[in-house]
């Protein structure tokens, strides 16, 4: 018998990144979209190992350290068993591209054993025991478009009318995340700029709710951009190059380097993506709608 959990990537759509906090982490908020990038995640009874595959896996551990590991681990210990299953992770979100790739393959692995091990674990304790895991790993569970406030974990869903059509250009080699959270605090401190109280934006909510794509697009921001942009400058020209194409809006999606452009319609996101292929400023361009479901089984 085996369990195989679909679990989608996430745009940050809004990041607003309050001060640091004594325990390390930033409170947020945090508008989280789940995109049509899917991992799919695959568990069989047996010692606990991981395998992946997929297009581009460089950097992803194949032993504990692989978040998916750690899940099984976690829910193992909260209900008494041995860690049992074999882990195998079809790869198709980008590694360390600011996705949330690696909270999305813990987020299905919890799933994935909680069915495996016909364990009748309640939602709210499955949502806790993702928040121990990363702050990004209970909206991979939820899915659609929810706002996260706290480290990003307290979710609450938002309403989101109709479907939005993304353009993902992914970049060469991760960002780490703590490393551009302290480039963040790093600049903050260099400008004297005091890190106020962020708020979710009115313009943003008003955008979702009614499906309207031109106002969303004028509505994305990010207070990490910045910092990613300090790491990785080249993000500059690949922000540019979207803009000058007709992309509605673009970001860095959350702490990068991928970076997110907003098309009108199916049909404009395919020419965004082949433009941006042709100015050569992404190692590769992948089209995307959301909002779509969070992480689920389809065996
Ligand atoms: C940038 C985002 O992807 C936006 O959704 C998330 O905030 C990051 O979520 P994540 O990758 O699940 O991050 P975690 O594994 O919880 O934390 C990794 C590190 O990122 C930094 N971190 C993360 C979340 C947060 N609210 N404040 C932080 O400062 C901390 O240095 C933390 O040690
Ligand atoms: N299952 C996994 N998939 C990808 N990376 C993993 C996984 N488990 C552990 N990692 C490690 O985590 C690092 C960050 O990977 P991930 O793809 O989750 O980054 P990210 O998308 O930038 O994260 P986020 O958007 O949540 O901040 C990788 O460089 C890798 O070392």
């Amino acid at each position: 018998m085996s369990v195989t959990v679909k679990v989608p990537a996430k745009v940050n759509l809004q990041l607003g990144v309050g001060p640091l906090r004594d325990d390390g982490y930033h409170d947020l908020v945090n508008v989280f979209h789940a995109v049509s990038l899917f991992d799919e995640v695959t568990v069989t009874p047996g010692p606990l190992a991981v395998t992946v595959a997929g297009a581009s896996v460089e950097g992803v551990p194949t032993g504990p350290d692989n978040l998916a590991a750690k899940a099984v681990v976690r829910l193992a210990g909260h209900l008494g068993r041995a860690p049992e299953a074999s882990v195998h992770i079809e790869k198709a979100i980008p590694v360390a591209g600011g996705m949330a790739g690696g909270s999305a393959d813990a987020a299905a692995a919890l799933l994935a054993c909680a069915r495996l091990w016909e364990a009748d674990v309640p939602l709210p304790v499955l949502m806790d025991l993702a928040a121990d895991l990363g702050s990004d790993v209970p909206f991979a569970l939820l899915g659609g478009t929810a706002v996260g406030l706290g480290r990003g974990e307290r979710l609450t869903p938002l309403s989101c009318e109709g479907e939005f059509h993304w353009v993902f250009a992914l970049a060469d080699g991760g960002l780490s995340t703590p490393a551009v959270f302290a480039e963040c605090d790093r600049l903050r401190a260099a400008f004297e700029a005091e890190a106020g109280w962020p708020h979710e934006s009115p313009d943003l909510l008003a955008a979702l709710a009614s499906g309207d794509a031109k106002a969303l697009g004028a509505a994305l921001t990010n207070d990490l951009q910045p910092a990613a942009l300090s790491l990785r400058p080249s993000l500059g020209r690949t922000l540019a190059a979207g803009r000058e194409f007709g992309a509605l809006g673009e970001l860095v999606s959350g702490s990068g380097p991928t970076c997110a452009f907003l098309a009108a319609d199916a049909e404009h996101a395919a020419e965004l993506a082949a433009a941006l292929a042709e100015a050569g400023v992404a190692r590769a361009l992948a089209a995307a709608t959301g909002p779509v479901p969070g992480a689920h089984v389809l065996s």
